[in-house]
């Protein structure tokens, strides 16, 4: 999928929904787009399944040009392409098999075969106990999975996730993102995760999009991204999904209950850090070293495209002595931030 200097915009005189965009997305991969409210993330999603068109600029989807298809090509295009969403869209008055048939039937899926396909769909998503169900007597992780089922009932290539978790409780958004990873593993689908939460990137994307007011701000493997974020609206994001050196109110909330030396240190691929040559810099050991102690107070470490990734921060007490050799060793460490009080 190529997006090629695309812009968008709804009116000729109005601002650009999407401006400049150039995006690559390889066969195969989850790609997550994310940005806040207004980003033009939907619109991104829009232009991939045809139902916009680029004011500037083209759309490849497998090799087509979807900004030049003819209504009739697209139509065509469009079967290669599941949708799936935060509402879900599922038909009330249909029971689930006839909701996922229904899809079948719209693709002309030869009647002789539906039964056996839907079955075999409803027991690829986790729900083959429900096919008699009314939609209304589902809960949202199972509304979603007859979503999914009916996206993946022509054997699309790429499927589209606009929200498709954030009307989801915690637990059942991880096992809905389970559930994306192994139709991208066993079916070899092209995912798009559309989201305004970083959370989902990290848990579920290899590669990531970052839009800000129609702009692409950042953009390429999840680890790198989340490694050096180029703009403010990547780094508030990530705010929330991953530990890091704390901000001003967060080192003001350590401050009143940790009197002693406050130290960040940032846990990166194999506990390396980066610049210093020892790839194990261990700051508990240098500490100790130098007559100190070190303790925990704050951080985390998480699970990034199998890589970890995080920040500890420390408190380090002991006589001054000690305390200041510890001080003038961590200054000098890259990925070590040392918080100095600063003086009234
Ligand atoms: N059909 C339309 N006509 C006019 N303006 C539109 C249309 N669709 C979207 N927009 C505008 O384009 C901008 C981007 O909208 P879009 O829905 O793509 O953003 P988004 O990042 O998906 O936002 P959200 O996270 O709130 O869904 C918004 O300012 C929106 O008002």
């Amino acid at each position: 999928m190529d997006f090629v200097g695309v812009s968008k915009r709804f009116d000729k005189s109005g601002p650009a929904v999407l401006d400049g965009i150039d995006l690559s997305v390889r066969s195969g991969e989850i790609v997550g787009i994310i940005g806040p409210s207004g980003a033009g993330k939907s619109t991104l999603a829009r232009l991939i399944n045809g139902l916009e068109r680029p004011t500037g600029g083209q759309v490849f989807v497998h090799g087509a040009e979807h900004s030049r298809a003819s209504e009739r090509e697209l139509n065509r295009l469009r079967t290669d392409i599941g949708m799936i969403f935060q509402q879900f869209n599922l038909f009330n008055s249909r029971t689930v098999a006839g909701n996922v048939d229904f899809a079948l039937k719209v693709a002309h899926f030869p009647k002789a075969k539906r039964r056996s396909r839907i079955d075999e769909l409803l027991d690829f998503v986790g729900i083959a106990d429900k096919a008699d169900q009314w939609p209304a007597a589902l809960s949202g992780g199972q509304k979603q999975r007859v979503g999914i089922a009916r996206a993946l009932a022509t054997s699309p290539s790429t499927l589209i996730a606009d929200e498709a978790t954030s009307a989801l409780d915690p637990q059942t958004t991880s096992d809905t993102l389970k559930l994306l990873r192994r139709i991208n593993s066993d079916l070899g689908t092209t995912i798009v995760v559309i989201t305004h939460e970083m959370d989902v990137i990290r848990d579920v994307c290899e590669s990531v999009a970052v839009l800000d007011h129609g702009r692409l701000v950042d953009h390429g493997d999840v680890y790198s991204v989340f490694e050096r974020p180029t703009s403010d609206v990547t780094r508030g994001l990530l705010r929330h999904a991953v530990a890091g050196v704390p901000d001003a109110d967060a080192l003001a909330t350590l401050r009143a209950r940790h009197p002693g030396l406050l130290a960040t240190v940032s846990v990166r691929d194999d506990g390396a850090v980066r610049g210093h040559q020892d790839a194990t810099f261990d700051l508990p050991a240098a500490v100790a070293e130098r007559g100190a102690r070190s303790t925990v107070i704050a951080g985390g470490i998480s699970d990034i495209a199998g890589r970890p990734f995080g920040a500890l921060t420390y408190e380090i007490t002991g006589d001054a002595t000690s305390v200041d050799a510890a001080r003038a060793q961590l200054v000098r460490i890259d990925g070590v931030v040392v918080h100095e009080e600063t003086k009234q």
